[in-house]
């Protein structure tokens, strides 16, 4: 279908890793980039969110560069759009942000330009843009997914139905996915390689298990990424102990940091996000529960919400 009303594209934000599931593990968490679109003669973005005021308004916007790179993906031309941005992902702390965004850009080109791609086309494309599927296939899928990508190929498994909350405790500092990915090591030994592949197996197969006290213990063995990341977030040990005293099973480094993200089961992340708001009050602590929809488009009524021009 043209798109010549106007739309709404709503994309879940994303936890990635979950400790040892290194570019691999993600889960869809409620909170959304969300995307009020309609056709225009020239790219107009506006948004209400304070953090969004530093973006470019124009054709020079992430999401209007995503979706224009795909259309020509695609042989098709990417007419311009006027696009309300709200959002509720902030921006470089771990919640997967940019996947959001890449996916709201490959939701846009597909209506657009009637290119009718599957879920597993967008999961490809999007996994292309960010370099990895853990982030981008939770936010296409919903739930918790699993996922390898090699050879131009992505293969992905999602489950639903988790009997798991989890709290996050969100610095104001900023950290990008380039900086955090720049002090990881290049290369792993054999027996480093095990101990960190035998850990994130261990960890999925506790999950779905519901085998609570393991998952925890899997998600702080992680190998890959976590050890050497921790200097760069002062704060993780304090949030983990503290996590762990209020109920936590498990505490790991959302994405690449810097929000830390502790995990409980269904109905006792309120009392933990409580304990863990009085203890770390400069911060963002949020209960956050798992997203089983991954990316929707639908129709809209105008205005559904306040915005004003990007500068
Ligand atoms: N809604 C958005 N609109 C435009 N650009 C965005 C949007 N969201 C994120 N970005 C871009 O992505 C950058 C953040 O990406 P980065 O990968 O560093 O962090 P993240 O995706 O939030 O964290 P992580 O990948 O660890 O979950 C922002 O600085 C901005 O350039
Ligand atoms: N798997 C990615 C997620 C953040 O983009 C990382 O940890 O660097």
């Amino acid at each position: 279908m043209p798109l010549n009303n106007r739309m709404r594209i709503r994309v879940p934000a994303s936890t990635a890793n979950l400790g040892p599931g290194f570019d691999s593990i993600g889960l869809a968490v409620n909170l959304y980039l969300t995307l009020e679109v309609e056709q225009s003669n020239q790219w107009e973005f506006y948004s209400a969110n304070q953090e969004l005021a530093d973006l470019p308004n124009d054709e020079q916007h992430f999401i209007a560069q995503v979706a224009i790179g795909v259309a020509k993906k695609y042989g098709k031309e990417m007419s311009p759009y006027k696009v309300k941005v709200a959002s509720e992902i902030p921006l470089a702390r771990g919640l997967g942000s940019s996947a959001s965004a890449i996916v709201a850009g490959i939701e846009l080109a597909d209506i657009a330009c009637e290119l009718a791609l599957t879920r597993e086309d967008k999961l490809l494309l999007a996994t292309e843009l960010e370099g990895h599927p853990d982030n981008v296939g939770a936010s296409i899928y919903g739930g918790l997914v699993v996922g390898s990508y090699q050879q131009n190929e992505v293969d992905m498994l999602s489950f639903t139905n988790l009997p798991f909350e989890a709290v996050v405790v969100i610095p104001k500092e900023t950290l990008l996915t380039k900086d955090s990915r720049d002090v990881l090591p290049k290369e792993f030994s054999r027996s480093e390689a095990i101990a960190a592949s035998s850990t994130a197996n261990l960890l999925v197969a506790a999950l779905l298990s519901e085998n609570w006290q393991l998952a925890g213990k899997m998600m702080e063995r992680d190998r890959f990424h976590q050890p050497y990341r921790r200097p760069l977030i002062p704060f993780y040990q304090a949030v983990e102990n503290a996590a762990k005293k209020n109920g936590a099973f498990g505490t790991a480094l959302s994405g690449a940091g810097p929000t830390v993200i502790c995990f409980t089961e269904k109905a006792k992340g309120r009392k933990l996000a409580h304990s863990l708001q009085q203890l770390f009050s400069e911060m963002s602590v949020k209960l956050l529960s798992i997203d089983y929809f991954g990316s929707l488009v639908e129709d809209c009524e105008p205005n559904s919400f306040q915005t004003k021009k990007l500068v």
